[in-house]
């Protein structure tokens, strides 16, 4: 099928917040059109939302013509499925930390973190399935009982477009987001049944593992679908990244990763060595807490986001002192499931809204410069900032990065990297081709740091209040 002369393929991105779909030329990459639609809020979403989502976001005819498509989503979701197919419960997200319990016992029950490394690639937080696989045993024995497969966010939503007809043979995945269930090595690119034993008691159902562009199904009307992976996989497939490129997306999760062609493992299990959706590997480091700081500090300040940025950039860097631990929602990294936000070093003379903006812009930020700072010390290349994600929007945000990551921040044309990243992958499966299409990726401005930098200043400062209130 085609749009006049040219070839259509399609990409989801569905991330936490919303569903967002981009149609695009598959020689060039071009978005021709695109769709989106909102998700509940909350940490356990029952996946039809999803669903409901996808089906909105891609009304009145987004699809048609399309000849392929492809899944990003959201990473770990433990969507449990019964026998015959159906949900058991709500899917408890990558943000839910209520299996932070979990991660403990696990950790402790396989010989603690370093072995969870040497298995996986990565330490266990909450945020990893199998956490929530052993939540799930723990607390809700009847529902782990009809536990036959569990299944990711993309996997899911892949099944489900093929399930509209007769499409669907098995559920499928990619590497890159098996790679943070916890029971998958990215190293021999294989499950491990025995940590699924672990977690539940007994081995269930995992999706099959496709390779970067084989054909997951193909639908009624003939669009062919692709593997999907995971979202944070997805944007780097999208972007295109060269050696010393790091990405910093700024979503509801903020995300630090890179392209590597060998697994990346942390012994402080601070960088998870995930798979990359382009048969490569993905260092990351995630944390709980990027955008919804922002829209939580423009809430506490009676105002919006674009107040939130005019404040900020009013205020002197440094914010006269004012710093902000931005763990709203529980920290992933630095592990601290149950932490609050703090604010310190509040005096009356520095109690004003601009202060507090720009506290909330650099402490979101600093959080992920120790990412990038962890992505140095493995030993990866770091020669600029691609700085993504729907925060990367913010003004603030753009003029206050460069000082704290220390490199050129590089700020793409605005686009939606996940679904351009998925529907790349769409024409790669499409085209039987051995490299995906080389789709051209515009740099909308390269931002450097400045020279009478005051960003390790702000460093050490939030250095000192994490040392002092979290003692790590
Ligand atoms: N100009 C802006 N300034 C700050 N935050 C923004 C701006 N525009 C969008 N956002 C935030 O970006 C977030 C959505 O980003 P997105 O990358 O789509 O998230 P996700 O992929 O996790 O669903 C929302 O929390 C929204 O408030
Ligand atoms: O947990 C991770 C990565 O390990 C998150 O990055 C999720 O994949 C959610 O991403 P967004 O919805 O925030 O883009």
């Amino acid at each position: 099928m085609a749009d006049g002369a040219r070839t259509l393929v399609a990409g989801v991105d569905s991330s936490t917040q919303s569903t967002k779909v981009v149609v695009c030329d598959a020689a060039t990459g071009e978005i021709v059109r695109s769709g989106r639609a909102p998700h509940p809020d909350g940490t356990a979403v029952h996946p039809d939302r999803w669903w409901e989502a996808y089906t909105t976001a891609t009304a009145d005819g987004l699809l048609e013509d399309v000849s392929a498509i492809a899944v990003g989503g959201q990473q770990h979701g433990m969507c449990a499925l019964d026998e015959s197919g159906e949900v058991i419960r709500e899917a408890l997200l990558w943000n839910d930390t209520r299996s932070a319990q979990a991660a403990r016992d696990l950790t402790d029950e396989l010989g603690g973190p370093q072995e969870w490394v040497r298995r996986t690639g990565m330490a266990l937080v909450p945020s990893f399935t199998v956490t929530k696989v052993r939540w799930l045993a723990d607390h809700e024995p009847e529902n782990a009982a009809r536990v036959h497969d569990v299944v990711l966010p993309h996997d899911w939503l892949t099944a489900q477009i093929l399930k509209q007809g007769n499409g669907f043979e098995r559920y499928t995945t990619d590497r890159g987001d098996a790679s943070g269930t916890g029971y998958f090595s990215s190293t021999s690119d294989s499950y491990l049944p025995d940590l699924q034993e672990l977690a539940l008691g007994r081995v269930f159902g995992v999706p099959h593992v496709l390779g970067p562009h084989e054909v997951a199904g193909r639908t009624d009307g003939g669009m062919v679908v692709g593997p999907g992976t995971g979202d944070n996989a997805g944007a780097a497939l999208g972007l295109g990244l060269r050696p010393g490129d790091v990405v910093v997306s700024l979503g509801t999760s903020g995300a630090v990763f890179a392209d590597a062609d060998q697994p990346v493992a942390d012994p402080n299990g601070l960088i998870a060595s995930f798979a990359s959706a382009s048969g490569g590997h993905l260092p990351l480091m995630a944390t709980l807490n990027a955008a919804r700081v922002l829209t939580a500090a423009a809430q506490l300040l009676g105002t919006d986001l674009d107040g939130l940025d005019r404040l900020a950039l009013a205020a002197e860097p440094g914010a006269g002192g004012l710093t902000l631990l931005p763990y709203l929602d529980g920290e992933r990294s630095p592990s601290l499931p149950d932490a609050t936000g703090t604010l310190g070093g509040l005096t009356r003379s520095n109690a004003t809204p601009e202060n507090l903006a720009r506290a909330a812009v650099e402490g979101m930020l600093a959080n992920l410069v120790s990412g990038v700072s962890d992505v140095r010390r493995l030993g990866l290349p770091v020669e600029r900032v691609l700085l993504i994600g729907g925060a990367s929007a913010s003004r603030a945000v753009r003029a206050i990065a460069p000082s704290l990551f220390g490199v050129p921040v590089a700020i793409p044309a605005p686009g939606e990297y996940v679904g351009l990243g998925a529907a790349r992958q769409a024409a790669w499966v499409l085209s039987g081709d051995d490299a995906p299409p080389a789709w051209t990726v515009t740099v909308e401005e390269t931002l450097d740091p400045p020279s009478d930098d005051d960003g390790g200043s702000v460093l050490e400062r939030y250095a000192t209040l994490l040392e002092t209130v979290h003692g790590s």
